[in-house]
């Protein structure tokens, strides 16, 4: 019989009349030092990247600028809480305001094009600093063409179209160095990657699906088998794009990422790749999901796991205690499913000009509620609202119930991208354009 396990440590019960959300971050938190002061004597560092590559004047271009001192449509509280603080004398507070003190000041980007959709609740950013936007552009193509053999020459198009190096510029305003945003970037580049060629236009299709993510999956958490079998599974993550896109990035996020925020990432994949096998299986069956049911499929497939690995990328780390939280987890499905419906509504041409019938929030939303395609795309505008409202208000509450400056960060962060994927929606003129409602 086995020995009994020792009984998890008790947790004394809230105060009568206290707020048990606040409990239970407060506990986290407390946790959370407790385990960090284990660990490491209580220094909060920041995981350490890969050697640098060979010495390159641009490789660790300093943030030029953090994030708009206030958007114009939040309060001034919430504005600083998700923002950071402005005025004079909050310099110091900006981590990467502080790296880019004795920086040359870089000349403003021209503004990039794109209209907002009207009536669209979001946040302008600044232009993404044009140095590191043409560093990490640089960069990532390097990457894609000879570390992973991405794509045959004539996507070269799509693949600039695409215009990853903007996207991750302007959703990572507090990375330190290009380093740290191509560990983004690479994970953005495979997961698209995936959804095209497995999913979408680029090959894709639902039928047999299930298979090909699960193996593709594997590249992210691996196959831990017999001697015997082991070689023909490592053999078979170099064997297509998708995967040779995942095993590449995920080895640099690894050696970058704490052990827990590697996991939260696999499980965010895994997630992801739920939702894209209910899409794959609707589409199978031309079933069109009611409009609840769509936005559920939706919060899996879903931006979420971009968002996420903010602190990676930050080059500090959110402490998986305080990850786990009902109340983080709360902001952070709301964040990825603003960001999500802002694609739906983006992309919203694109996909009725596309074969078979694609499903996007307006789509389902006419189709089941019994509206002209006008209204519903409007109603989905008033769906995004209230999500980015209801996000702002979760983040704000949560960052007033636990002031641990990594959750500040996280926070912000995760507000930073919100913001950015928009920018980038919106700007990204090759890709989308908007449907004549107006
Ligand atoms: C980058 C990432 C994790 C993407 C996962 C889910 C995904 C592809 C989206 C949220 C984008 O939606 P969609 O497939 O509709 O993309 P396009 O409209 O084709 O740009
Ligand atoms: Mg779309």
């Amino acid at each position: 019989m086995p020995a009994p396990e020792p009984s998890p440590p008790q947790l004394s019960p809230p105060a009568a009349g206290s707020h048990s959300g606040e409990y239970v971050l407060a506990e986290a938190a407390a946790r959370a030092r407790d385990i960090r002061a284990a660990l490491d004597g209580g220094r909060s560092p920041a995981p350490s990247l890969p050697a640098p590559p060979p010495a390159d004047a641009r490789t660790d271009v300093p943030a030029t600028d953090a994030l708009p001192a206030e958007a114009p449509t939040a309060g001034a509280g919430l504005g600083r809480i998700l923002r950071g603080p402005s005025g004079l004398g909050t310099v110091g507070l900006h981590l990467a305001r502080c790296e880019s003190a004795s920086a040359p000041v870089e000349p403003p980007a021209a503004p990039a094009e794109g209209t907002p959709v009207p009536g669209l609740y979001h946040h302008p950013v600044p232009e993404p600093d044009p140095v590191r936007v043409e560093e990490v552009s640089r960069r990532i193509k390097t990457w894609a063409l000879d570390e992973v053999d991405l794509y045959p020459e004539d996507w070269e198009d799509q693949f600039d179209g695409f215009s990853v190096g903007r996207y991750m510029v302007a959703c990572h305003p507090d990375a330190p160095t290009v380093d740290h945003l191509l560990l983004a970037t690479r994970l953005m580049v495979a997961e698209n990657a995936v959804d095209d060629c497995y999913c979408e236009d680029h090959g894709g299709s639902p039928i047999g699906l299930g298979g090909r993510l699960l193996l593709a999956h594997t590249a992210l958490d691996p196959l831990y088998t017999t001697k015997e079998y082991q070689p023909r599974w490592a053999e078979s993550l170099h064997s297509d794009a998708p995967r040779r896109a995942y095993r590449s990035a995920m080895e640099y996020f690894v050696r970058a990422a704490g052990a827990s925020q590697a996991d939260r990432y696999r499980h965010d994949m895994a997630r992801l790749h739920l939702g894209y096998l209910a899409e794959a299986a609707w589409a199978q069956t031309d079933h069109v999901p009611e409009v609840w049911e769509y936005l559920a499929m939706r919060q899996f497939n879903n931006f979420r796991p971009c968002p996420t690995i903010t602190d990676t990328v930050g080059g500090y780390e959110l402490p998986a205690d305080l990850h786990a939280t009902p109340a983080m987890q709360r902001v952070i499905a709301l964040a990825g499913n603003a960001t999500t419906i802002v694609n739906d509504l983006y992309s919203y041409t694109k996909e009725l000009a596309s074969p078979g019938h694609h499903l996007n929030l307006p789509v389902v939303i006419a189709e089941r509620e019994g509206i002209s395609d006008r209204e519903a795309y409007l109603k989905s505008v008033e769906v995004h609202n209230d999500l980015m409202h209801d996000f702002e208000a979760a983040a704000a509450d949560l960052a007033a119930a636990c002031p641990v400056p990594n959750v500040q960060r996280f926070l912000r962060g995760v507000a930073a991208w919100v913001d950015g994927n928009h920018y980038w929606h919106r700007t990204n003129t090759y890709r989308y354009s908007l449907p004549d409602f107006w």
